[in-house]
């Protein structure tokens, strides 16, 4: 299994281009589902969870073409026809270690009236129903039944249908959006999701002939059509801004000047303006950021509070975290959307931070330094807190089961690499 060894004490300097959002190509290659005929995706991000995803659609019996694998081709693109597909089945040895993959039901319902999907397998960060997913495609008339783990539904035709989800879900804004693209009718999704993922797959949508107003907005209007087209153009994947917070953060806490190429401070708001509390220099323009910070021994703590896009995400909790082990004072961190995403505070205790935890609630006291020491990934940003972690550490770190960093990160060892941090994948 492979780990990754790092020295910490480099500060970062110089540019890295972002990929693709891990989070907006999921749901578009499921959208791919929906058409007979060629849908191309540009700016998509090399990593595991996208290779999953085209496996599992490529099970389907559907025409798959990643540039990497293509001689010659363009790296960051990918072709896919579903033309062919003939078993709409997402089996269990494919789906569970991917949830997302609980996104080709809408599609799949939504084209053949029939689908057998595994649910997800569970995962470390809380447990992650998909009720609502189920209870939105039986507002549209969608038969379901859920025997043996796997969820068996049919439709001869979905119809439109006003749904109002109990919690905003952001893979279920996604599946009910497919959905309904195809149904009999206008549907109206109230409680939406408005991560920008969701209006960039509202787009690639449109341009496959759907009608859909409000995308952004927690009101999404969606006008059924009888048919979806492929798309005149390649649609090219909104930039991560998952990734560029994740490289915004191993900056600030490292210490050093970096611009992210294809990033969108618009899309980071919450973060950037939490990293200038902290004590880091943000400037922004078209497609860069740039940060520049002192590092150690010139931060400030910063509490903040999780929530649903525009707010802070979930998904930069435990990587701003690190920032906070080595900050001057107290910040108090809540979690409040996922029930068990504080996995990386005891491997950042290994480390020599002081947090404790609370429910909800985490209360991290700064330190002058972290000593380095081996400690395990246990999810995806989990992983990539340890890693800033490790690059502000005295010593070497060693971070074990990185395959969570590899579902989500594109080659982020070679990334830090190129901006100066002493960081090697070992086997
Ligand atoms: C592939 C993808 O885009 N993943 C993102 C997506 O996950 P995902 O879409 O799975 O997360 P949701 O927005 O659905 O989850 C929000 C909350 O609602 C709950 N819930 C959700 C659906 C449901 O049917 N029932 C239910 O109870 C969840 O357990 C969680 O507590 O949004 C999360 C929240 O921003 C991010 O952390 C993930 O990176
Ligand atoms: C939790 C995440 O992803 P997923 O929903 O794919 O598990 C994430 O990207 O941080």
């Amino acid at each position: 299994m492979d780990k990754l060894l790092i020295r910490g004490g480099r500060r970062l300097q110089g540019e890295v281009t972002i990929s693709g959002a891990k989070n907006a190509a999921l749901p578009e290659l499921c959208a791919a589902l929906l058409v007979a005929g060629p849908v191309t995706l540009h700016n998509v991000p090399r990593l595991q969870d996208v290779a999953t995803a085209l496996k599992l659609i490529r099970n389907m019996g559907v025409a798959v073409n990643w540039g990497a694998e293509a001689e010659g081709g363009r790296i960051d693109e990918v072709v896919i026809d579903a033309g062919t597909l003939n078993t709409p089945e997402a089996p269990y040895e494919l789906v569970k270690t991917m949830r997302a993959s609980i996104m080709v039901l809408g599609p799949l319902l939504a084209r053949f009236g029939e689908a057998t999907v595994s649910l997800p397998g569970g995962c470390a960060i809380g447990s992650r129903p998909v009720d609502q997913h189920i209870k939105g495609l039986q507002a549209m008339g969608a038969d379901i039944r859920v025997e043996h783990g796997y969820i068996l539904a049919k439709a001869t035709k979905l119809k439109g249908a006003r749904i109002t989800t109990d919690m905003v879900t952001v893979t279920g804004t996604e599946n009910l959006l497919m959905a309904a693209t195809l149904a009999e009718g206008e549907t109206i999704l109230e409680n939406a999701a408005q991560e920008p993922e969701i209006p960039d797959l509202a787009e690639l949508l449109i341009s496959m002939g759907a009608r859909i107003e409000g995308h952004g907005t927690s009101r999404i209007r969606i006008q059924g059509v009888d048919r979806l087209h492929a798309p005149a153009r390649p649609h090219r994947i909104v930039p991560d801004r998952i990734e560029a917070g994740t490289f915004l953060c191993a900056a600030a806490a490292a210490g050093g000047d970096v611009v992210l190429r294809n990033a969108e401070a618009r899309h980071l708001e919450a973060v950037i303006e939490k990293l200038r509390e902290a004590g880091a220099a943000i400037e922004a323009g078209d497609g860069f950021i740039r940060v520049r910070s002192e590092g150690p021994g010139h931060l400030k703590a910063v509490s903040f509070r999780t929530s649903e896009y525009p707010a802070f995400p979930t998904d930069m909790q435990a990587q701003f975290m690190a920032i906070d082990c080595i900050a001057d004072g107290t910040a108090t961190i809540a979690e409040t959307i996922f029930e068990n995403r504080f996995m990386h505070v005891n491997e950042l205790a290994r480390l020599g931070a002081h947090i404790e935890v609370d429910g909800k609630l985490a209360v991290v006291n700064g330190v002058a330094k972290l000593s380095g020491a081996t400690v395990m990934a246990t999810d995806l940003r989990a992983s990539a807190s340890l890693v800033i972690a490790g690059l502000v550490a005295d010593g070497q770190t060693i971070v074990e089961r990185i395959y969570h960093l590899d579902r989500g990160y594109d080659r982020m060892e070679a990334k830090l690499q190129a901006l100066g941090a002493d960081i090697e994948r070992v086997k």
